[in-house]
């Protein structure tokens, strides 16, 4: 019993011993043994094959720019490339989700799975491959093996410069746009200082940028849009050109008008055009130049930057300063207001300079290609500054409603392209100034049983409302200056008199003088 213990016993160590070595040779031969072999085949390969190999890893390690690692962006772009090839032509697919995108998920080839590509007539081929690594150095019975995914790239040696000067920049442009086009759009909005030391807490807050304004629904004259429309467009493509002239890559448009007349809407139709997003600033809520400088480091290219109603937001005009200096002397007059002064001064410190700065300074070139849009109602308050020109690149007035921007309207609203009181209403939109949100708001079928002509004739109804209420105002004001000009003549008339009975008082008073004087003498 004993001896069969023993027996047993060493029959275990023995095996244990085996295993011990067998996982010591194991490890030798997947390491370092194995590493030599494919180092010294493959350098043997390569001297015999006409082919080259590029590996683009899905992941790269520490730079200066970031810690640990970081998902390459030319292997994303790769990913982005070969998935519609990829889809088309591979056996094994991964769905795989991409984040901010308008797309539910991108399809891309499995391990092992190849598709070719052609360029210019070259032919080429794309592996996604996978390679293991024993990340654990030390001896161990379970090594942890690390996957690491790359995109093989193989062609013929002939094309080497062609490929590494022309194709592979190709492909990752190409990558980076198809990203771009099916990424979801933003609306961002500035959050306040007080809340960006918070943890995580970020100087904008973004929404998806779902607005559905298009050129073609934003009822204006053709002719205009179609120039804004080229602007725009030739803008997006001068990149080249920008360059070229030394010229930082942004635009500044000054939308102006009365409310309701499109300005936001034009705004959302420029985006959705240019795919571009949209950081809406709230002036008031910047403290200082500084916060505002910081604010557009943090934008990014392809966007547009909007400063609505721009006479509000800040004591940027002229006009208001004059008013405001009025006041403040006023208030400087006022001995209760002179005993407060000097507690806390509560007016914003971004000053005109910083906003030109910001729209025309060193930093606005950063970060890509960017578009200013400013809007007012009231363009002639604003500072020349402001709006000289070579600051502002274009003008857009947005304007009441004529006959076109109607029937785009009529087209939008009811789907019609004519009607038999198209005419009274065109003649009517001569005489009156209406606001295209007024005319939309008409043209709205408000329930079911409500047709395009029951729309068209309270559009008719409106207009001769407003075309009286514009009549009554005329003779009212007619009648007020009527009035004021009689009451200034009537003022001279009086002041003439007085003068008059003055002089006339006078003369009396001299010749009585002259008398005096007469009879003395
Ligand atoms: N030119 C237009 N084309 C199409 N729709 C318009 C136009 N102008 C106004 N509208 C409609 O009227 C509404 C108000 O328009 P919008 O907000 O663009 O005007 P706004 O000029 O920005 O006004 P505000 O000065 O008050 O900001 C929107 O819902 C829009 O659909
Ligand atoms: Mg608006």
């Amino acid at each position: 019993m004993m001896m069969a213990e023993i027996w047993s016993l060493g029959g275990s160590l023995q095996i244990a011993t085996i295993v011990f070595l067998w996982k010591i040779l194991e490890n030798y031969f997947s390491g370092h043994l194995r590493r030599s072999i494919i180092s010294y085949g493959t350098k043997l390969a390569s001297l015999v094959s006409p082919y080259i190999y590029i590996k683009f890893p899905e992941f790269v390690g520490d730079s200066e720019e970031y810690v640990g690692v970081k998902r390459s962006d030319a292997y994303a772009a790769i990913e982005t490339y070969l998935s519609g090839k990829s889809s088309r032509e591979a056996k094994y697919l991964k769905a795989i989700d991409v984040k901010d995108s308008s797309q539910p998920v991108q399809l891309s080839m499995d391990e092992n799975e190849g598709v070719t590509d052609e360029f210019e007539g070259i032919k080429l081929s794309w592996v996604a491959k996978k390679e293991y690594t024993i990340t654990q150095q030390s001896f161990s019975f379970n090594p942890q093996m690390d996957e690491k995914r790359y995109y093989e790239l193989t062609f013929h040696k002939s094309h080497r410069d062609f490929v590494n000067g022309t194709y592979i920049n190709h492909v990752i442009q190409k990558g980076k746009a198809i990203t771009v086009s099916n990424r979801q759009r933003k609306l961002y909005t500035n959050n306040p200082s007080q809340s960006w030391e918070r943890y995580r807490a970020r100087k904008w807050s973004h929404a998806t940028f779902e607005h559905p304004k298009t050129f073609d629904t934003l009822a204006m004259e053709s002719k205009k849009k179609l120039e804004i429309v080229n602007d725009l467009e030739n803008f997006s493509k001068g990149k080249d050109y920008h360059k070229k002239i030394g010229k930082a890559w942004k635009r500044g448009y000054l939308l102006y008008g009365p409310p309701g007349t499109g300005k936001s809407s034009m705004i959302a139709a420029m985006a959705n055009h240019l795919e571009y997003d949209i950081y809406d600033l709230e002036l008031t809520t910047v403290k200082n130049n500084t916060e505002l400088r910081k604010l557009l480091i943090e934008t990014t290219g392809k966007s547009i930057i909007v400063i609505e109603d721009i006479d509000c937001s800040l004591d940027l005009t002229g006009q208001r300063k004059k008013e405001k200096k009025k006041a403040k002397d006023e208030e400087a007059n006022n001995p209760i207001t002179k005993m407060t002064k000097g507690e806390e001064d509560s007016d914003s410190k971004v000053t005109l300079s910083g906003l030109l700065n910001f729209t025309d300074g060193l930093w606005s070139a950063i970060g890509g290609e960017k578009i200013f849009v400013f809007t007012t109602n009231y363009v002639e308050r604003l500072d020349p500054a402001l709006i000289r020109r070579g600051r502002m690149d274009m003008y857009i007035e947005l304007s009441y409603c004529g006959f076109e921007a109607f029937k785009v309207l009529a087209k939008n609203y009811l789907d019609i392209d004519s009607h038999p009181l198209f005419a009274t209403i065109g003649h009517l939109l001569e005489e009156t100034n209406i606001t295209p949100a007024e005319v939309a708001e008409k043209l709205m079928p408000k329930c079911m049983n409500e047709d395009a002509e029951t729309c068209l004739k309270k559009l008719i109804e409106a207009l001769e409302t407003a075309k009286d209420e514009a009549k009554m105002k005329a003779e009212e004001e007619a009648r007020l200056k009527v009035e004021t000009e009689e009451k200034e003549k009537q003022e001279d008339a009086l002041e003439d008199v007085k003068v008059d009975g003055s002089l006339a008082k006078v003369k009396e008073n001299c010749v009585g003088v002259v008398k005096d004087n007469g009879a003395t003498a």
